[in-house]
């Protein structure tokens, strides 16, 4: 265990707040319970534990006064009429007009929450960009887009005369050019867009962030973790740091080393230094009705139990995760299994294989569906649609492209065809299911693994803090 000064901290690189290796010491850390409505001290990092029983308020009596009523008739229509954990904790502070880290389970409102905030800010009569949303990937960019246009649609836009906020999907994958056109004719009041597509406007300035006055970053440790969107990440929090009216809110169910996140967000001036760290469930990383299981087999016989798992499991929607470098090991011995179709096999994409096999074994689910980053935006787009069309009743075979933010509530079963590569990756899968918060059904993970892996998945538990059930068949 290796601590390290104040001073030793200022100079580590960013990246080392994700080494799970290091513990660092953070200075005048706060942690005792506070009421909601707390005072700040601009110089502590507050972690806020709520303490206020929750049982009767409503979200319209947490937003009233700050959310236009259209917004909040709309959120009740859709059903968010009871405000979640992460909800309630924040919502006060972020309608203060604090900077927030929104650090809360897999599936716990925490989108709603910022995007309350959101709309509580803009002003759809100004025509400028106030609000910009950065996600990851184009799959959650399309997700949150369509929450967002959904709670900020005004139905008596007409009779009042006044414009409805209009939102952008700015994704990797879109027509930049559309877009550059609809930026320059009549900007948009929301933007919600990947970092790629974000940096293209913004070096071009066509879009500016002087007239932005909310920023939102989604799966904050994911995109600080990739090596692709670190540096364009930085940069666009370094120049929004400057802009004078600015709220930031960075969200995720994961951010290790946490405190040392926060030191650097006050360090870099990524938020003020009043920054507030909304940890809920902090010793429950992952929701309460997850059941976690775990089955052990010979490499060679992960398919059979993969079927027999299906088959005793009968799940109502299931996603099976399967790594990219696994899934090619799995189509060689699929290949090699059924010699007969073996040249076939050998031209055709090795995920499709895994579909074909899955499908011509198991008669029950006639559709199986495929989530992979090879496939083009379009076919990705028609997939996830297709799952959410369909009322649940669907077995998605997912890269983990599909781990993130993606929000697929009848999911009742995950399987790790293999077993994910550390902890937070665990958790991101494992939390594609146990998506209704006011439901304690017991959804199912189960990772199928070899006995040399047996270790691995222990030490997830002792990080995550769960128990696995072992299966025998
Ligand atoms: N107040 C509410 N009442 C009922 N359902 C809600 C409420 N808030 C959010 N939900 C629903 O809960 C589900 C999970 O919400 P959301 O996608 O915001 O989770 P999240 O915290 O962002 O999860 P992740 O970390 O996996 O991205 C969604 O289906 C959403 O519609």
């Amino acid at each position: 265990m290796a601590y390290f000064s104040a001073t030793q901290l200022q100079t580590l690189s960013w990246t080392s707040w994700i080494n799970p290796n290091v513990t660092y010491r953070t200075p005048k850390l706060l942690f005792y319970p506070k009421p909601l409505r707390a005072s700040f001290s601009s110089s502590n990092v507050e972690t806020t534990t709520l303490t206020k029983d929750s049982s009767t308020t409503t979200l319209r009596e947490l937003c009233y006064g700050h959310v236009q009523e259209h917004v909040i008739r709309r959120a009740e229509e859709v059903g968010y009429v009871i405000p979640t954990e992460v909800q309630l904790q924040a919502l006060p502070f972020l309608f203060s007009g604090h900077d927030c880290v929104l650090h809360a389970q897999t599936g716990s409102g925490k989108t709603l929450a910022y995007l309350l905030q959101v709309l509580s800010v803009v002003d759809s009569q100004r025509s400028a960009v106030q609000a910009l949303i950065v996600v990851p990937t184009r799959e959650l960019g399309m997700q949150v887009t369509k929450v967002t246009r959904m709670l900020a649609a005004n139905p008596s836009e007409h009779e009042s005369g006044l414009k409805s906020c209009t939102v952008m999907a700015l994704l990797d994958g879109g027509m930049l050019k559309r877009h550059k056109s609809w930026l320059k004719a009549e900007p948009p009041t929301i933007v919600v867009a990947t970092i790629g597509s974000l940096c293209q406007m913004l070096e071009k300035h066509i879009l500016k962030l002087d007239t932005c006055q909310v920023l939102v970053v989604d799966e904050v440790d994911f995109m600080f973790n990739s090596s692709k969107e670190v540096s364009s990440l930085k940069r666009l929090l370094t120049s929004y740091s400057s802009s004078k009216n600015r709220q930031t809110i960075f969200a995720s169910a994961s951010i290790p080393q946490h405190r040392r996140f926060l030191y650097d967000c006050m360090q870099q001036k990524w938020t003020r230094a009043d920054v507030v760290h909304v940890h809920v469930n902090s010793v429950e990383p992952m929701p309460s009705c997850l059941h976690h299981r775990f089955v052990i087999c010979n490499r060679t016989e992960k398919n059979p139990m993969l079927l027999s798992l299906l088959q005793t499991d009968s799940p109502g929607s299931a996603i099976i995760f399967v790594s990219e470098q696994q899934l090619h090991t799995l189509i060689l011995m699929l290949t090699f299994e059924q010699s007969g179709k073996s040249k076939k096999a050998g031209s055709a994409p090795p995920t499709t294989l895994l579909v074909d096999f899955l499908k011509s074994s198991r008669g029950r689910f006639s559709d199986v569906s495929l989530l992979e980053e090879d496939m083009n935006f379009n076919q990705r787009a028609a997939s996830l649609s297709e799952l959410r069309g369909g009322g649940g009743g669907y077995l998605l075979v997912a890269t983990d492209i599909a781990a993130r933010g993606v929000d697929l509530p009848e999911t009742t079963h995950i399987y790790n065809f293999d077993i994910p590569k550390d902890a937070v990756n665990y958790l991101h899968r494992a939390g594609r299911t146990g998506r209704k918060p006011f439901s304690d059904k017991k959804c199912f993970v189960t990772s199928i693994i070899t006995v040399e892996e047996r270790f691995v998945l222990q030490r997830f538990e002792n990080e995550l803090m769960f128990c696995c059930e072992q299966l025998f068949f």
